[in-house]
């Protein structure tokens, strides 16, 4: 057997972490026999929050796990599977602090507004945890993100229901037209190895320096953008009219998780003229009790709770006038009161819009009616593609899953680029002035006039990643026979930057005989979307922010779903991140979980990625035991689709555990039938057997404990132990685990 390196399995949160206490057994006792073994590393939010604090922690101090899988997507030896992970909002990270000091662990308060040193410290480690904290870390390569044939295929074969769409919706994207991003881009690409710092310079000649030190390599592209904050005011001002004179619901559409600096300011300024009323007669109360609109109306309920009782009756009188004096707005859940502008993590917009898409573009209302919506997507850079979406399903219905085509992505987002990794370059500017971008030699390379409150933000792209990412374009559109589009906008500043690199760089590959195009986002769109209809498939090339909106939007319409995705992340350096899927934790599947012991959550995205993760090994270590193991889980994963063994939605049927007991039987079956590797074949002959004659009993202990609450012990930190005994229920099935 030849010595090839152990996987790496990640523990995430919610959803994926649960099926993680029932699916990882399983995958090491398989792994075992190939010679891999499978570790973990703890990623998980409170895992993350924990090891920022070494020096409180002392003797249970938590080791950086995400750091230090930082470091090994770095090397050639890297084989890690990644799962999806909670991208903290500040109300998210607050909760999982609290639930771990109530758990005994000496943790400092989250500072809203730190007062001395020790809370500027302790501020300045959570801010680390916040967002989007753990992909760009990991993210050493660039994306290759599909819908496996077999899974195509099995929606094609059992289609999921899509919502009808009528010519006559009255749902659109509204953007705005002037004062944003995409309106005030500038970039530029740098020809030598350089030190940029990032300064404001006030109106006045003040100088302060915004961020001392960036490190730019040769061929790197940079922007600059400015988002007006009262160009955005102004505009959602305008639009929480024209919803209500148009009788549709308000929705916002941004990504607070993963824009962890700007997206939360420009909810906040929609918190702020949507209650505008209300927040204005009460502002001293609300200074007082320190709420904050980029945390959502949701953080006002909260803090309005240690307010005597008649100011808060007050408030919530004042609540409800505004709510009737303002359009319905979408609801992320009609029962509880939660709307679209709550919690700045519950609507975000690569799954959000892609769900409205598929409910007929309409999104529930505080009655629980689904309703046509105005989808408010403030910035320009790629608002315009949803609304080419839905003038699509106005003029030609809703897509049909059994005959469209396919849109797998090829994703730009190696070493933070683009939009992705602008956090430490994002700020909101405290006074009118110009924000510059200056080399050491005093150079100024990029410079943005401002008013105080705009948002200014700088991105880097650097070059080896764009080589790597047009390569691997070329090489998908080579073994696919499939036609390619870069979705590029050659009148936004930053694309035409990197159309002039893409123009360069395929001419550095064979695409005799291949078509690859460059089209600019709403083009490719159309282009795309005409031919899906026609049943053929189109690879979209994207840049860093596309490649998270495309992976939902196309597989939600294909499969019903992006946890069906197989999406690979071949890193630069050599080594394989295999991600699990391209959607989120889904924290409703969570709910329903501890409710009534049942797991909806499908983790064929870990299937998937489990395959490709052997197949590594196999190809670039000359495993051959790994290769079998690849081969047979793939056959496994076909079964489970062809037998429909994949998780259903209610009490009764097969969860998650099930269909993990179903990837067992039909892995080891697949090992017992081949005869690649005799001592695999005998090793797993009496497991196939003792699966199969067992099954019956299996799955009723299985389904035997749904239907009632489950208590595992907390939710960002739960408890070990309850978790997993909650996830393994069948006595029968772990005893002939232990076959192995
Ligand atoms: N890669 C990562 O680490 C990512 C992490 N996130 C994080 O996930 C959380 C939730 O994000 P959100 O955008 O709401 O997205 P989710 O993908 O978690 O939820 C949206 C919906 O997708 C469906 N879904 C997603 N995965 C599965 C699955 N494996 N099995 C069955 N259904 C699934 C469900 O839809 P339905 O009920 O309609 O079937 C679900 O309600 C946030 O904390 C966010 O930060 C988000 C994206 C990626
Ligand atoms: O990192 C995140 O917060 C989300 C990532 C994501 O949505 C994606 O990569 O598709
Ligand atoms: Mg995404």
């Amino acid at each position: 057997m030849s010595d090839s390196p152990n996987i790496i399995y990640t523990l995430t949160d919610e959803a994926p972490w649960l099926a993680t206490q029932s699916l990882l057994p399983i995958v090491q006792a398989f792994a075992r026999t190939a010679g891999v073994a499978v570790e973990t590393r703890d990623i998980s939010l409170a895992a993350r929050i924990l090891a920022q604090f070494p020096d409180r922690l002392g003797e249970r101090k938590v080791a950086d796990d995400l750091a230090e899988l930082g470091r090994l997507a770095t090397t050639p030896d890297a084989n890690i599977i990644k799962l999806p992970n909670i991208s903290a909002s500040v109300p998210q990270l607050k909760a999982a602090i609290k639930e771990l000091q109530a758990q005994g662990w000496p943790l400092p308060d989250y500072p809203d507004e730190p007062k001395d040193a020790h809370e500027k410290d302790a501020k300045a480690r959570y801010d680390k945890v916040k967002g989007s904290a753990v992909n760009p870390v990991l993210r050493e390569g660039n994306s290759d993100r599909r819908a496996p044939l077999s899974v195509k295929n099995y929606a094609r074969k059992h289609p999921h229901k899509m919502g009808a769409w009528s010519a006559d919706s009255k749902t659109h994207v509204a953007h705005m037209d002037a004062g944003d991003f995409y309106g005030s881009e500038k970039s530029t690409t740098v020809a030598q190895p350089t030190m940029v710092k990032i300064e404001w310079v006030g109106k006045d000649g003040a100088n302060v320096v915004l961020k001392e030190k960036t490190a730019l390599k040769a061929g790197e592209i940079i922007d600059a953008a400015v988002m007006s904050r009262k160009a955005l005011a102004a505009f959602v001002r305008a639009q929480i009219a024209d919803a209500k004179a148009q009788g549709v619901l308000f929705s916002l559409h941004l990504k607070a998780t993963m824009m962890k600096v700007s997206d939360p300011i420009m909810f906040g300024v929609a918190v702020g003229e949507f209650y505008a009323d209300v927040l204005a007669r009460h502002a001293d109360a609300l200074k007082q009790v320190g709420f904050d609109p980029n945390n959502g109306i949701g953080d006002l309920d909260a803090r309005i709770a240690k307010l005597p009782a008649d100011q808060r009756a007050a408030i919530e009188a004042d609540l409800r006038a505004q709510y009737a004096s303002r359009p319905a707005i979408a609801m992320v859940n009609s029962d509880k009161g939660i709307t679209n502008l709550h919690v700045p993590s519950d609507v975000i917009v690569d799954a959000s819009m892609p769900a409205m898409i598929r409910d007929s573009g309409r999104m529930w209302n505080a009655e629980g009616k689904l309703q046509d919506t105005k989808a408010v997507i403030p910035d320009r850079c790629y608002a315009g593609i949803y609304q080419a979406v839905i003038e699509d399903c106005k003029a030609h219905g809703a897509f049909d899953p059994a005959t469209m085509g396919s849109v797998p992505n090829v994703g730009l987002m190696a070493q933070a680029a683009e939009e992705y990794g602008s956090h430490d370059k994002t700020f909101q500017v405290s006074g009118d002035g110009v924000v510059r971008v200056v080399d050491e030699a005093g150079t100024v390379l990029l410079e943005q006039p401002v008013e105080a409150g705009d948002i200014f933000r700088m991105c880097q792209t650097k070059d080896a990643p764009v080589q790597d990412w047009v390569k691997l374009a070329v090489t998908r559109a080579r073994l696919s026979g499939t036609p390619a589009v870069f979705w590029l906008d050659a009148k936004r500043a930053h694309d035409a930057q990197l159309i002039r690199k893409v123009e360069k760089y395929l001419t550095d590959h064979d695409t005799n005989g291949l078509d690859i195009r460059i089209l600019a986002p709403v083009d490719a769109m159309r282009h795309s979307l005409a031919r899906i209809r026609k049943g053929e498939d189109t690879i979209s090339v994207t840049g860093n922010v596309l490649r998270d909106y495309l992976t939902d939007l196309f597989p939600i319409m294909e499969l019903g779903t992006s946890a069906k995705m197989l999406s690979i992340v071949p890193l630069m350096a050599g080594g394989g991140l295999f991600e699990t899927g391209a959607g989120g934790s889904a924290p409703k599947h969570v709910q329903q979980f501890l409710q009534e012991n049942y797991l909806r959550w499908d983790s064929l995205g870990e299937f998937l990625a489990l395959a490709a993760s052997f197949e590594h090994l196999a190809q670039r270590y000359g495993n051959a035991a790994a290769g079998v193991l690849a081969r047979t889980l793939d056959q496994a994963n076909g079964r489970i689709l062809d037998e429909n063994r994949s998780p259903a939605r209610k009490v009764g049927e097969l969860d998650n555990r099930g269909s993990h007991f179903y990837l067992a039987l039909y892995w080891a079956q697949a090992l017992a039938a081949q005869d690649d590797d005799a001592a695999l074949k005998a090793k797993f002959a009496p497991l196939a057997r003792a699966l199969a004659d067992a099954e019956a009993k299996i799955v009723a202990e299985l389904n035997g404990v749904q239907g009632k609450p489950v208590d595992i012990g907390g939710y960002y930190h739960a408890d070990l132990g309850k978790a997993g005994a909650a996830m393994r229920p069948s006595a029968t099935l772990n005893a002939a685990l232990a076959m192995l």
